[in-house]
């Protein structure tokens, strides 16, 4: 029986902009999304028997029919009717509910291993309309590398930034964890100011360029309002990170991790030493450029 190794990275949002809100209850976005150097892995094994097993280590997540990288399998089993089985590993090393996107890069990479050992050949749009039945985050990671996008999450134009990222990130999440929808309510109710989608153009054209230097002074997410509200000591993350020499603190999605940015390899460690004595969860990460590999890879 056939098995496959698959990585899943987690994501950071670059920019994350809220525009407003949809007749489905879903928010309009425009953000950047950047692929990290760090993500979970997973092991695909097919099995004769018409199950879906699921072993995780690491981090704990829902078990059975309530994990996403189960309902990816069950989703294509179920719309293309497979007999046998599959056993899902997952070496869970994403914290969960964190804005790093773990979960639905769980779900992105079942997708795509499962079309390659079921050799189901769906197409790429209409892999990623699957995705999108699961997740608003799923269909970004079924592309490989940086993103604008938009929708609820559906959109996504992939673009290729010019040369390397001069930054390294430090990765920051205290204990609790955030729900998206949570964060999506209480934006809401507090009614906290929409954007108009400009500022992640502009970081999109920057990156294109090459012009790196912009990404200090456009990164931001109009979901920390909300967040920090929740989650009030989250505010002192950020606050830490610029203290220890970050050149840009910033939310990532719906929080509570937040991403230092940092130019000098000394100034990281630092503050990594600094914030590891406080907060569980504090890890480096690249922001990984490379080429779009563009609808092929999702047919290998
Ligand atoms: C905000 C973002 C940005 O990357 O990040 P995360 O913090 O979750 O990673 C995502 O758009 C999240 O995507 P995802 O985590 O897949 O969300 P979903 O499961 O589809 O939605 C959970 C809930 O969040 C709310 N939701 C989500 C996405 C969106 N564009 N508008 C919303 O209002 C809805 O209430 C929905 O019921
Ligand atoms: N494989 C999985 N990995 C992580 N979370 C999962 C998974 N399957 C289901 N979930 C659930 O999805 C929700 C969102 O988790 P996650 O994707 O880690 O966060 P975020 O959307 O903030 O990036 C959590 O409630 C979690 O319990």
């Amino acid at each position: 029986m056939g098995a496959l190794h698959l990585f899943a990275p987690a994501k950071v949002n670059l920019v994350l902009e809220v525009l407003g809100q949809r007749p489905d209850g879903y928010h309009e976005i425009a953000s950047v999304f950047a692929p990290l150097d760090f993500g979970d892995f997973l092991t695909l094994t097919l099995l004769e028997e018409p199950v879906v097993r699921l072993h995780v280590r690491g981090h704990a997540v829902p078990a059975g029919k309530e994990n996403l990288a189960v309902r990816a399998a069950l989703l294509l089993r179920e719309r293309f009717g497979r007999r046998g089985g599959v056993r899902i590993d997952i070496e869970k090393r994403i914290p969960v509910g964190a804005g790093l996107g773990g979960g639905s890069s769980d779900a992105a990479a079942v997708l795509r291993g499962l079309n390659i050992l079921w050799e189901l050949g769906i197409p790429s749009e209409e892999l990623a309309a699957l995705g999108a039945e699961l997740g608003s985050d799923v269909p970004y990671f079924l592309w490989d590398g940086f993103a604008w996008v938009g929708g609820r999450g559906e959109r996504v134009e992939p673009f290729l930034p010019q040369g390397e990222s001069p930054y390294r990130l430090l990765l920051v999440k205290p204990r609790a964890s955030l729900a998206t929808k949570d964060v999506f309510l209480r934006f809401r109710s507090r009614g906290f100011s929409r954007s108009d989608g400009s500022r992640s153009r502009k970081l999109r054209e920057a990156l294109c360029a090459g012009d790196w230097e912009a990404l200090p002074e456009l990164a931001a997410n109009d979901l920390e309002g909300a967040a920090v509200d929740l989650l009030p000591e989250i505010a002192a993350v950020r606050e830490t990170l610029k203290e220890l020499g970050a050149c840009a603190a910033f939310l990532t999605g719906s929080g509570p991790t937040y991403v230092g940015l940092f130019r000098g390899g000394e100034e990281l460690s630092r503050a990594r030493e600094a914030l590891t004595r406080e907060l569980p969860f504090v890890r480096e990460a690249t922001m990984v450029v490379r080429p779009f590999a563009g609808n092929t890879s999702l047919r290998k």
